[in-house]
């Protein structure tokens, strides 16, 4: 049976440094500052929200909420962003995502100042990942390579198998991960058997966002299990795209949903805030 790996427990710890490093700012004078930006009114999405902010008062970094009705213009949005890159009290700024229709994403992101992009999510801080030299890193995958760190597992020469290729987790877990010596494979919906290329993983990390569409019978023995997917089931359940119990019977390590991969995104995002903020 796997080891679980514990993004609660895991996330914890971090967030406890996170808030002395935060003490420590602040005795010299600099509240670290997030703006923490909702377009509209998705439901998981305001959840996460107020996860964020929650996690922020928590650690004792400023956050400035704006929630703006699903109708707002880009122009609008575009002018808000222009007006936190330009606030002194503001180290990180966040257009939670998905945009409402109306929206262009792309140019949204763009549009955040590359120093204040806690996210990571900024061509600019896209590019430097795929150089080797991360400035913001984004969270979700950046929360995966901490906990593997924080796990034991050594990535070099591993076969890493990422199920997705999204530009917020499959592309740059991909990066990342070749960044620490593995041997990594991207699959996705166009992937001819799925199956034996996810049996071949020394790590699976699944990023597809389909409720359990990695079956536990294609994990190969003693392989790691990564599983980003939060997708909820019916009124209250959460699953991963991974057939969870399936899939504890053959890896050496797992992570579940809820409890995985899901509170290291937000720890990171406030890593990231309180290295911007000590950078200026
Ligand atoms: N601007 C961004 N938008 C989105 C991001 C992001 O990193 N930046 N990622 C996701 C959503 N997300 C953060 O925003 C996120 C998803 C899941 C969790 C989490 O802790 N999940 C818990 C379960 C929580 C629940 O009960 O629903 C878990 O897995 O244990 C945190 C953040 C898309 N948008």
């Amino acid at each position: 049976m796997a080891t679980i790996i514990d993004g609660k427990a895991i996330a914890a710890r971090i967030r406890q440094e996170i808030s002395r490093d935060v003490t420590t700012l602040k005795a010299n004078g600099i509240t670290p500052g997030l703006a923490v930006v909702l377009v509209g009114e998705d439901p998981a999405s305001k959840v996460y929200v107020s996860m964020k902010e929650k996690a922020c008062a928590d650690v004792g970094i400023f956050s400035d909420e704006h929630k703006l009705p699903a109708n707002t213009t880009e122009a609008d949005l575009l002018a808000l962003i222009d007006r936190l890159n330009n606030d002194p009290r503001i180290h990180g700024i966040l257009v939670q995502l998905p945009l409402p229709k109306q929206i262009n994403a792309e140019k949204v992101l763009e549009a955040i100042s590359p120093n204040k992009d806690a996210d990571g999510f900024h061509p600019y801080n896209v590019g430097r990942l795929m150089i080797g030299k991360p400035t913001f890193q984004p969270c979700t995958p950046y929360g995966v390579m901490v906990m593997l760190k924080e796990t034991g597992i050594d990535l070099a020469g591993k076969e890493v198998v990422v199920v997705g290729r999204s530009n917020i987790v499959g592309k740059p877990v991909a990066l990342m991960c070749l960044q620490q010596n593995a041997t990594v494979t991207i699959c996705h919906s166009r992937t001819k058997d799925l199956a034996a290329k996810v049996g071949q993983a020394d790590v699976v990390i699944a990023a597809v966002g389909q409720p359990e569409m990695i079956k536990g019978s294609w994990i190969k023995e003693g392989a790691v299990v990564i599983d980003v997917g939060v997708n909820r089931v019916g009124e209250k359940k959460l699953v991963g795209d991974v057939e969870y119990g399936a899939a504890a019977e053959r890896a050496s390590a797992i992570t579940p949903v809820p409890g995985g991969v899901g509170p290291m995104t937000i720890t990171m995002l406030l890593y990231n805030t309180v290295e911007s903020a000590k950078k200026r």
